[in-house]
This record gives structure tokens, C-alpha cells and sequence, in this order.
């Protein structure tokens, strides 16, 4: 069945109807000996017994073996491209190449884990020339074992780029980038190079040198030398990242000189190395200064196999025509995407778990890579990383919830459903400073929709309380299960909180059915009700408690909400109906923000014990003349402290802080910055209670700062 066929393949043709023939148990291996050694390791692994004299044929090789001469006309001519024919004597694989012979192993394993094979040839390629995934995101860097289980999965998978670029490691980035990796660490890269390579891989090593490069000779010798120094561990792939710096590094003329020297020095001396892979200072659309040149500068000046990555219209962004013809005729070459998703180091308290939808199809010709920025999580990537895998093989067929399905068929065949009923309602990222968003909860959002207009109808009712119990279950079922040790060990916490909300989701629909019966039961509903919001809370203030975003997040975007909104709403009725005044509050964040600078307004502020945090963001912000950002909480508390760090030294005169009790009289507050530190503190007078804080760019223009830190202290 081709649609099972992963990714999907181009063309697939049953050459006798029904007819199937049984995997073979012993056959014949004819092949050139040496011509596709991954292709046959793979071949002996997954059909160990060949014998010599059997009638069974299993033909290898790549264009150009005698082994396969006689079908040479059938090969794609698509690099990386395969022939399969299946008849009932013969299987043959022709490979454009040595990696087109492995990736037509790759389907005939799928075909025979499917059982008897199918009369029928396949004629595959890929639509886009470099598909994989850059580790390029913040955080806790992936485990070797973790890589390992990556880099057999994108064999499986047909991805053949690996870019190593994880930004906290100190021999990628600044302060060593100039110096060779440590014996451990080199031994693993090489272990990790060897594995890259039995699964036609490109293990692509990254060097960030952007925060403290020099334009000299010397700098430059150096870069070389640690490049020699990766190529004698057998790295063949090579990118240099200008990402996320500031200052003189910033050059794209000096940039361009460097990468074209490497280009002319190192890369074409090697003729065993693929092409330069560069990441450049602007990297988006929303960041791009056209007139100021960079962009063209690079496209103008870099060699032109020089590959430049791109994000898109903005950082996190999906990928269509219309950014493509815009980015494309500046860089004169097509962009080498880097699709930031499902990468969530900006939004750490949620897993990114849903499809991968977006992306347009018909694309292929103007892309020549595509490769995704996962999350720290190595396992639960591998839903997002299967359909990225999908999609850039084959852009037209794909399918983004078929596909997901089989990503998770994949990931954890045994109890797939379970984890697709988690998955289902943990896919969003919740208000964030890049404004990307993820559809949720999708099939149930129906019948949530009727329930947050009418609570007592009773369909709405009923099957949103089944649902809730599926996900309870589910939660349980994953908790215990050990077929994936270490996807579950990722998602403990989020299946832990997915569980109490399937719980409390039950007891809020009990008490909209107990409504009008025993008040015992609807207190005994509205009491577990309560409890389970306090376990809740309590998860979210406890696990995975980063410095970002901390908590536990699921169902976040229409579940969690609409059942709050339920529990209000019932809660509200029956103390209508007997005079009672059980809390009404499902989530109480006693704290608001508001702003009116653009990349602020969507900020989430939290309360944490004695602590109030307004989540920092990654992105420069450009904070308009005289716009405000405001903290205001229901009931009055008395605020010790504020501290705040916008990246910035000698910043504080631009801004006036203010406190109010009610949001009429405002008194200001003064904001201290030590001599070269970024940090800003103020000691706010605690002799009266207050409602109200806001800071206000009053330097009468905009300013640009970061937004690392912004911390009130609360007296207890
Ligand atoms: C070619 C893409 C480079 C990129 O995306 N860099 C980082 C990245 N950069 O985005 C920023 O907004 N970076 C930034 C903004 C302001 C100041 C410093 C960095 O975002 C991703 C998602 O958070 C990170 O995982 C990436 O490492």
C-alpha cells in the first residue's frame, strides 16, 4: 500500500493486479561489491539469510554497477534518486547514486514490514536537494545517546542533513570555537560522524564565530585550522552561523571575504566536502534593512555554491511562494530554509506535539534546503521530524494529519492511539513574542464551542466528558508505558498535568449534570473540581521550572479554557439556585498586563510565590517614545522591589517607573543601573498598597533594548 510508504514515494506502479509475491527467506544477492556499502549493510540487516544457489534474485546497485546496467533507463535522474522493481523472482534496486540505493532499502523495508510484497516498480527522488535538522536551538543540548537514536531515524526517514550548531555548546560558539574539541568530545563527534554516515547522512559541523571574530589573518587561519581539525575527524559538511550577534561581525562584506576564502581554500581543496552552508545576521524578512544592503551584498559577492539559510517572512515563520520570490532574487540563489518549528525555547512550558501544516506545496524548485529546528526534547521531535521528512521528499502529496498519524504510529506502535489523544491537546505554544500559534483540541472543537455557548447542552456535554476520560486514560497508559522509555521521561510532566485535566474536565461536566440533583453530589463534584485546579497550579509552579518559561502547559489554547469557563458558569447557577457563595475563579492569575509596545503586548505575566515575572523574550525590541509597559493586579499588594535587565547598559535615564494604588495618581519610583551593568534595579516605598506599576520610554524616541528580565518582589 503506497500511501503507507514513507515518505510518500513519486511514482508507484502495481505491474499485475493482486499479485503479491512472499518475502523472500533466501535469495540471491547480485551486486557490485563495494559500489553501495550502506545500501547493503542495510539489505544484510533487514534480510540477513542470503543464500548463494536459491532462484531468488535481490538485485543492488547504483547507475553505472553492471549489477544493475540492464535497468540503468529506469533510475531517476534525480540525485539520490531510486528504481525498485518486484516481480516474482526478482527484487532490483538501482540507486541514481550510493545514497538513492540506500534510501530504496529504506522502502523495501517498509514494504516488507508490511508483509507479502506487491508485484510493482517504484521510480523515487527527493523534491528538495538537503532535508534534515539543524540542533541550533537554546537550551539543554541534545545527549549523544539522543543523537545516535536521531541520526538512525533521519536514515529511516530519508533525511540526509544533520547540522550540529547547538548555540550552548563552547568549541561551536564563542569562547572556543578557535580550539579542538577535547579527546571525549572528539570521540564522540566521530562515533556520531560514523553513524551519519552508515545512514546517508551529512553531518553538517557548524562554527558560530560570530560574537568575537577578529577580520584578520589570524582569525581566519584559525577558523581554517578548525575546520582541518573537524575534517581529520571526518566532518565533510561545513556552515558558518552569523546569527543573533551584534557589533562588526555584522559585516557582510568581511563576511562574504571569509566564506569565500574558506570556500576557495578549504571547501573546493577537499572535493569531498558538499557545499558551504552559511547563516546569515538577517535571517528574516521582518529583520531585513533591504536598503541597507546586506542581504544583496551577500548575494552579489558569495560564491554561488555557497548555501544561505533563511527563516522566512519572520523568525518563526512557515514557508510559501510569495517568501521565497521575495528573499530568493536578493541572495541570487534559492534559500536554504530553517524552519523554526517545532523548536520551543521560547515557549518551554509547552510541547510542540501537533501536525506540521503550513508550508506551501509547489515550492520545491525554489528552496535547496530545508531543515527544521527541533525541540530540546529529542523524542517528542520525532512527530514534527517525520512530517518534515514527509513534506520536503514529496511536497504535493503531503498530507499534514495523515502524516501525523503515521508519525506517531511510528513513534510508539503499540499504544498510538493514546499518544494521539495527548498529542491532540498538546500542540499549541500559548501567547508568545514571536505570535506563532498552533490549531488544538481540533475535533473536539466543535461540540467545545456549543458547550462554551449553552453548558447544559447535552451532546456538547456528553462527549466532551468521553473525551476527557480518553485523556485521563491515555495519560495513565503513556505514564506506565515502557516501549519508549526516553519519549516518556520528555513528556512525564505534560502527561502528568494532561491527566489532571482529563480528571478535572470530568468533574466539571459531572457538576453540570448534577445541577439540578443531590447538592451532595454536585459538592462532592465542585470540591474534586477545586482540587484538582489547586494540583494543577501546583504542577505548573513545581516541573520544568527554566528560567524562561517555566511550568506545565496542555490544552491550553481551547480545553483548559472552556472547561474554567464551565466551572464558572455552573458554579455561578448554583449559588443562584441556593444562595450559597462557592469561588467562582477557576484560574486565578490575580495579574494583568498591559503595553503598547508591539512586541510586549502578548508578554505573559505570572505570579510565582513571592515573585511576579513578566516572561523575557529572545527578540530585539524596539520600544516606541512614550509607550508603556503596565502590571496591574486585582487586589492591592505592597511591591518591595523591581528587577529588571533590558540588555543594555546606561539605559535607565530613558525610562520613568511609576506606582499607583488606584490608576490615578502616579508616583515615580527611581530606576539605579551600576556604570557598565545591564541590570536595573528600584526599591519601591512599601508604606501604601498598590494596584498599579508602569515603565515609560520618556527619552522622546524610540529606544531599542532587549527584554531579559522583568521581576517584582511582593512583600509577603
Ligand atoms: C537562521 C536562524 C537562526 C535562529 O533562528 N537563531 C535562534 C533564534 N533566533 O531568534 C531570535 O529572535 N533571536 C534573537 C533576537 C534578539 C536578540 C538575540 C537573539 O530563534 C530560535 C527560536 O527561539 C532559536 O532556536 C535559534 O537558535
Amino acid at each position: 500500500d503506497a500511501s503507507l510508504l514513507q515518505p510518500k514515494v513519486q511514482e508507484f506502479e502495481l505491474s499485475q493486479n493482486e499479485k503479491t509475491v512472499a518475502v523472500p527467506s533466501s535469495y540471491q544477492l547480485v551486486l557490485t561489491e563495494g559500489s553501495c556499502p550502506h545500501a547493503a549493510e542495510a539489505l544484510k540487516q533487514l534480510l540477513p539469510n542470503k543464500q548463494e544457489k536459491t532462484e531468488f534474485k535481490i538485485i543492488l546497485g547504483k547507475k553505472g554497477d553492471k549489477a544493475v546496467k540492464k535497468y540503468a533507463k529506469k533510475i531517476p535522474s534525480h540525485k539520490e534518486g531510486y528504481y525498485i522493481e518486484v516481480d516474482d523472482h526478482c527484487i532490483v534496486i538501482a540507486g541514481a547514486d550510493a545514497r538513492g540505493a540506500f534510501y530504496g532499502v529504506q522502502t523495501l523495508a517498509q514494504m516488507v514490514r508490511q508483509g507479502d510484497l506487491s508485484l510493482c516498480t517504484i521510480e523515487d527522488y527527493p523534491d528538495i536537494a538537503f532535508r534534515g535538522v539543524v540542533e541550533g536551538f537554546y537550551g539543554t543540548p541534545w545527549s549523544h545517546e539522543a543523537r545516535m537514536r536521531q541520526l538512525a531515524f533521519y536514515g529511516r526517514n530519508k533525511m540526509n542533513t544533520y547540522i550540529y550548531g547547538p548555540k550552548d555548546d563552547p568549541y561551536h560558539s564563542s569562547p572556543n570555537w578557535r580550539k579542538p574539541y577535547p579527546e571525549k568530545e572528539a570521540a564522540q563527534i566521530h562515533a556520531l560522524i560514523e553513524q551519519a554516515a552508515r545512514n546517508e547522512v551529512n553531518f553538517v559541523w557548524a562554527i558560530h564565530p560570530g560574537k568575537d571574530i577578529k577580520w584578520t589573518e589570524a582569525d581566519r587561519d584559525a577558523l581554517i585550522q578548525k575546520f582541518e581539525a573537524m575534517y581529520q575527524l571526518g566532518v565533510r559538511s561545513f556552515a558558518v552561523f552569523f546569527d543573533d550577534i551584534s557589533g562588526d561581525g555584522t559585516d557582510p562584506v568581511r563576511q562574504a571575504e571569509l566564506l569565500n576564502y574558506i570556500d576557495t581554500h578549504f571547501i573546493q581543496q577537499k572535493h569531498d566536502v558538499t557545499p558551504l552552508v552559511m547563516c546569515p545576521t538577517e535571517y528574516n524578512k521582518s529583520w531585513s534593512d533591504v536598503k541597507g544592503g546586506y542581504l544583496t551584498t551577500l548575494g552579489k559577492m558569495l560564491n554561488p555554491s555557497i548555501q544561505i539559510m533563511w527563516t522566512g517572512d519572520r523568525v518563526i515563520a512557515c514557508i510559501d511562494k510569495p517568501t521565497l520570490d521575495w528573499i530568493n532574487p536578493l541572495i541570487q540563489r534559492k534559500a536554504y530554509i530553517w524552519w523554526n518549528f517545532p523548536v520551543n525555547d521560547y515557549v518551554r512550558d509547552h510541547l510542540l506535539l501537533g501536525p506540521v501544516y503550513g508550508n506551501a506545496k509547489g515550492i520545491q524548485d525554489e528552496m535547496s534546503g530545508f531543515v527544521s529546528n527541533p525541540m530540546e526534547h529529542a523524542e517528542s521531535s520525532k512527530i514534527s521530524l517525520y512530517s518534515v521528512a514527509d513534506y520536503t521528499w514529496n511536497l504535493d502529496t503531503y498530507d499534514s494529519i495523515q502524516s501525523w498519524k503515521h508519525a506517531i504510529q511510528d513513534l510508539l506502535p503499540q499504544k498510538a492511539a493514546y499518544l494521539e489523544t495527548f498529542a491532540t491537546h498538546c500542540s499549541d505554544l500559548g501567547t508568545n513574542g514571536h505570535g506563532f500559534r498552533r490549531d488544538e483540541s481540533v475535533p473536539l472543537q466543535p461540540m467545545l464551542k456549543v458547550l462554551a455557548q449553552d453548558m447544559n447542552a447535552s451532546e456538547a456535554v456528553d462527549s466532551v466528558l468521553r473525551e476527557c476520560m480518553r485523556l485521563e486514560t491515555a495519560c495513565d497508559v503513556l505514564l506506565a508505558d515502557n516501549e519508549n522509555p526516553a519519549l516518556i521521561h520528555e513528556m512525564r510532566p505534560w502527561l502528568k498535568q494532561g491527566k489532571l485535566l482529563g480528571e478535572y474536565g470530568q468533574c466539571v461536566l459531572q457538576m453540570v449534570k448534577a445541577l439540578n440533583g443531590k447538592d451532595a453530589a454536585f459538592m462532592t463534584y465542585y470540591d474534586r473540581a477545586r482540587a484538582l485546579q489547586t494540583l494543577m497550579y501546583e504542577l505548573d509552579m513545581t516541573e520544568n521550572q527554566n528560567p524562561y518559561q517555566p511550568g506545565v502547559k496542555v490544552g491550553s489554547l481551547i480545553l483548559l479554557p472552556t472547561l474554567n469557563q464551565v466551572y464558572t458558569q455552573v458554579t455561578s447557577t448554583y449559588n443562584a439556585q441556593h444562595k450559597t457563595h462557592l469561588e467562582t475563579k477557576a484560574e486565578y492569575n490575580p495579574y494583568t498586563l498591559t503595553s503598547d509596545v508591539p512586541q510586549l503586548k502578548t508578554q505573559v505575566v505570572r505570579a510565582r510565590h513571592q515573585y511576579v515575572n513578566v516572561s523575557p523574550s529572545n527578540e530585539v525590541i524596539k520600544w516606541p517614545a512614550g509607550a508603556m509597559l503596565q502590571i496591574a493586579v486585582d487586589q492591592p499588594v505592597r511591591f518591595e522591589a523591581l528587577t529588571m535587565d533590558l540588555g543594555t547598559p546606561r539605559v535607565a535615564s530613558q525610562f520613568t517607573l511609576e506606582v499607583s494604588s488606584e490608576g490615578q495618581e502616579w508616583k515615580s519610583v527611581s530606576l539605579s543601573q551600576a556604570a557598565e551593568k545591564t541590570e536595573i534595579t528600584a526599591s519601591i516605598p512599601t508604606d501604601t498598597s498598590l494596584k498599579f506599576i508602569r515603565l515609560t520610554n520618556k527619552s522622546g524616541q524610540e529606544t531599542q533594548v532587549y527584554f531579559k528580565k522583568f521581576t517584582l518582589k511582593v512583600q509577603k
